[in-house]
């Protein structure tokens, strides 16, 4: 079997392969992404997800249709740099039905409209085929651009808020925090590196983590599949913990700060994260503990004044009745065989037939119980006697 890796998103033009995130930590499979209704159907079901992951996903599902139609096939309804602007659009409008709480998708798709839009009145926008490949590249181009800016983006986010950590929260006897993080946030949810987490990473790099701990997170489970499986991979002394134990935990293990990451932040600083978030928080505050959001600034929504204008996705009542997983007759057979291909992940049923079920993905953190707000241009505080976040003045000052 081949090493297990934590690329989420292989890309080279006209080719995008995305991590099945439904089979791990028990099947390392990539599923290939031929155009825009694969790039739909992968972030709905949830194969890839994570507010980054999915924008930078949509983008390149767009990129991958919009260099076959081009190159390949030369599409006679792309041939005006008109006709490429409106296939664009169309698609891009379809794409934000896929998910609709994180903001990143949105504000990517908004972004390479315009940038779309203005190529179009380029000069080397000429009004035929050439015209058309020249805002088609233009397209390509900005979606290719936005991998890479992640990761460097998260680098970023994960200095700051080491830093931040380190100068504010109590520390063990030996100099180095241990802290909380919920859903996944790392290398999987992201092009690479991670928000929350690489805020983990970076304090483990530098000698500063003492302990990692990472929630369950039900009912999807993103931090026993995901974020321990990354945390076991990069070798992070690290444990797991139900979601109900938090508050047990907060008052016995000396955490100094929960980290969690951000679908959509308001332009006060209510926060839209993983369901769980807005409990963490309450008992942060009850236990005197840093909490943390980090996010790159494209999830920082400025037209949403609030958290509750945030539209929270609900997804099926299967995720709530059933658990996804492996069974041990599945770990027999590999032990056995030896054989990876018989591992197979299933789902079991786990609630009593009949009864009703409320599954909202994600929940509000008012920005009241929120201590800081790393992005990678820094970290967003409230000055003492402020009570709210001054986002917009950051914004436009950084
Ligand atoms: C780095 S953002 C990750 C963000 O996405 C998660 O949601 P989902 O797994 O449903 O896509 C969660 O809210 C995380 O904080």
């Amino acid at each position: 079997m081949s090493a297990p890796t934590l690329e989420a998103i292989k890309y080279r033009r006209g080719h995008l392969e995305v991590l099945d995130q439904l089979l791990l930590p028990f099947e390392t499979v990539y599923e290939v992404v031929r155009g825009v209704d694969d790039g739909h159907m992968v972030i709905r079901t949830m194969k890839v997800r994570g507010a980054p992951a999915i924008a930078i996903v949509a983008a390149l599902s767009l990129a991958v249709e919009l260099h076959v139609e081009i190159t390949h096939r030369a599409s006679p309804a792309l041939a005006t740099p008109a006709a490429v602007a409106a296939f664009v659009e169309a698609k891009l409008e379809h794409l934000k039905t896929s998910r609709p709480t994180a903001v990143n998708l949105f504000e990517a798709a908004g972004r390479l409209l315009r940038l779309v839009r203005t190529a179009a009145t380029q000069p080397s926008a000429t009004a035929d085929a050439a015209g058309a490949a020249a805002v088609a590249a233009a397209y390509i181009g900005a979606a290719e651009a936005m991998l890479a800016q992640d990761i460097q983006d998260n680098k970023n986010i994960g200095r700051f808020g080491a830093e931040f950590i380190l100068e504010h929260a109590a520390r063990k006897g030996n100099g180095r925090v241990r802290v909380l993080t919920h859903c996944n946030t790392g290398s999987l949810a992201t092009a690479g590196w991670g928000t929350a987490l690489g805020i983990i990473r970076d304090l483990h790099a530098r000698g500063g983590l003492d302990h990692a701990f990472c929630t369950e997170t039900r009912p999807y489970n993103q931090g026993s599949r995901l974020t321990a499986y990354e945390l076991v991979y990069e070798k992070i002394p690290s444990t797991l913990v139900c979601d109900d134990m938090v508050s047990a935990l907060l008052k016995q293990k000396d955490i100094a700060a929960i980290v969690v990451g951000a679908d959509r932040v308001a332009a006060n600083g209510d926060t839209a994260n993983k369901i769980g978030t807005y409990q963490l928080a309450i008992t942060a505050k009850y236990h005197g503990v840093l909490f943390i959001v980090a996010a790159p600034s494209t999830s920082i929504d400025l037209e949403t004044p609030n958290g509750d204008a945030i539209v929270i996705e609900e997804r099926s009542p299967l995720e709530v009745t059933h658990i996804r997983g492996r069974t041990l007759d599945d770990e027999a057979n590999v032990k056995e065989h030896d054989s990876p291909a018989r591992v197979t992940t299933t789902s079991i049923e786990i609630a009593a037939r009949g009864i009703n079920v409320w599954n909202p993905a994600f929940d509000v953190a008012p920005q009241s119980l929120i201590s800081a707000i790393v992005t990678e241009k820094g970290v967003i505080t409230k000055a003492p006697g402020q009570d709210s976040f001054p986002i917009k003045e950051f914004l436009a000052s950084h």
